[in-house]
């Protein structure tokens, strides 16, 4: 037996922090939470179970409708006519409940959500969508989960869930020119391994390195070590600096328990890449570029709630600029959302990118999982920014998928083949 009688004031991790903050009573690991929750995100692919789920199984409409968000990202606009069906009724459900709609050209969900100021540190935000770690990157505790418990979370305005152990990452030295958030991201996936963070929260303890687009690729990526959440510590004055209210309780305790710890020396680490099929299959982009040569790459793609943001655009944009994508690739750029399209238009960037041969696409998810818009042929080889290369991920089970940074994308591009930045500079004499 437990004994009930001792006090439970224990040094706390951030998710613990966060979970007992919006319960009832201070909880632990381990321990069961019931939780207020803030913001609930409904994507397209999942709008229809979740509006079965609500009307015909729990006969309910959302608690706080401006706690709920639907957005039409992943498949948009709409290539079949199912599809057209299913995102007519997510939007007349939004107009019949008062629920917040952002519809196509918008922008992929996580992005949207960032820049509507729906997720705020200290909060809890849950989302149809594995990625809803991202929310992370701004010290809110963000999970997926599926159509019926996000359902019932719109329902009722709660969740409940296990309160999950935590991981810290400390993330020590300063990165190297030309290494980027997402190499560090890469890095930190190889070394928990893709389920070794299962219903984990990985705590990343950054100091006040990372912009707010860098600490989104960092949280971003968690969800493929399995994590329940991923959260990025605030450091500085780094999320002020973006207006953010950070309160002091969300702060992990001096102390808390964690089941595992990890470092990454940031000044050691070169540009990575994840080959297929599996996320943590991840090499030094030099190694690969090496022993691939002469492979072909057919498709280079930018964009994705991983790395589709304004920052990304203009880094692959300063490998572009003056130069050509190599004849037989094609460089798909999506922007991840109609505020970064609209930037990246009124900077040039776009200009830049289209000139040296980019096809532009609609903001929103793209071909990232393969349902439209650039889905690959068997056998065709595709160098990409998002976070996922599994088998069948972007089209046939035949085509292979390598996860890199928008520079490192941006230089393959150009060369065709798996390059290195400096690779494209030497290669034009520049
Ligand atoms: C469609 C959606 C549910 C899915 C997810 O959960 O992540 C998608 O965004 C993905 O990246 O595979
Ligand atoms: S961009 Fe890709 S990973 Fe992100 S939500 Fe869309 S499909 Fe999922």
């Amino acid at each position: 037996m437990p004994d009930m009688s001792a006090p439970r004031q224990r040094p706390q991790t951030m998710a613990e922090k966060i979970l007992s903050r919006r319960g009832e009573q201070a909880v632990y690991a381990g321990d069961l939470a019931v939780v207020e929750v803030d913001q609930v995100m409904v994507v397209d692919s999942i709008a229809q179970s979740f509006i079965e789920r609500m009307e015909r199984d729990l006969n309910a409409r959302p608690k706080y409708p401006e706690r709920v968000s639907i957005v039409i990202d992943h498949v948009a606009p709409a290539s079949t006519v199912s599809v057209a069906q299913a995102q007519k009724e997510a939007r007349e459900y939004a107009a019949k409940t008062g629920v917040q709609l952002f519809d196509v050209g918008r922008g992929i969900c996580h992005q949207v959500l960032m820049e509507e100021g729906l997720a705020k540190p200290g909060w809890i935000v849950l989302g149809s969508d594995s990625h809803s770690t991202t929310y992370g990157a701004v010290a809110a505790f963000g999970s997926g989960m599926g159509a019926t418990d996000i359902a019932l979370a719109a329902a009722s305005g709660k969740t409940w869930l296990r309160v999950p152990d935590s991981v810290k990452v400390n993330l020590s030295g300063e990165l190297r020119p030309g290494v980027s958030a997402k190499d560090v991201a890469l890095e930190m996936i190889r070394v928990l391994g893709a389920d070794g963070a299962t219903y984990q929260s990985v705590e990343i303890h950054a100091g006040d390195r990372f912009t707010r687009g860098e600490r989104m690729t960092l949280a971003n990526l968690c969800v493929e070590a399995g994590a329940k959440a991923g959260l990025v510590v605030p450091g500085g004055e780094i999320l002020t600096a973006y207006g953010y209210d950070v309160p002091a309780w969300v702060y992990p305790d001096e102390g808390a328990t964690y089941v595992q710890e990890i470092t990454i020396d940031l000044s050691t680490l070169n540009p990575r890449m994840s080959a297929p099929s599996e996320v943590d299959n991840v090499h030094d982009v030099s190694e690969l570029r090496d022993s691939l040569r002469g492979l072909k790459v057919d498709q280079v793609f930018i964009g994705t709630c991983t790395n589709g943001r304004l920052e990304d655009l203009h880094e692959a944009a300063a490998v572009l600029r003056g130069r050509r994508v190599a004849p037989g690739t094609r460089l798909l750029v999506i922007p991840a959302s109609s505020q970064v399209m609209e930037q990246a238009l009124l900077d040039g960037t776009l200009l830049t990118l289209q000139q040296a041969g980019a096809v532009l696409g609609t903001p929103g998810c793209g071909p990232c999982m393969g349902r439209h818009q650039g889905v690959l042929a068997p056998g065709e080889v595709c160098v990409s920014t998002s976070n996922r290369n599994f088998i069948g991920r972007m089209g046939d089970k035949d085509a292979r998928i390598y996860l890199a940074s928008p520079a490192v994308a941006a230089a393959t591009a150009v060369k065709g083949e798996i390059a290195l930045p400096d690779d494209v500079r030497e290669a034009v004499g520049a």
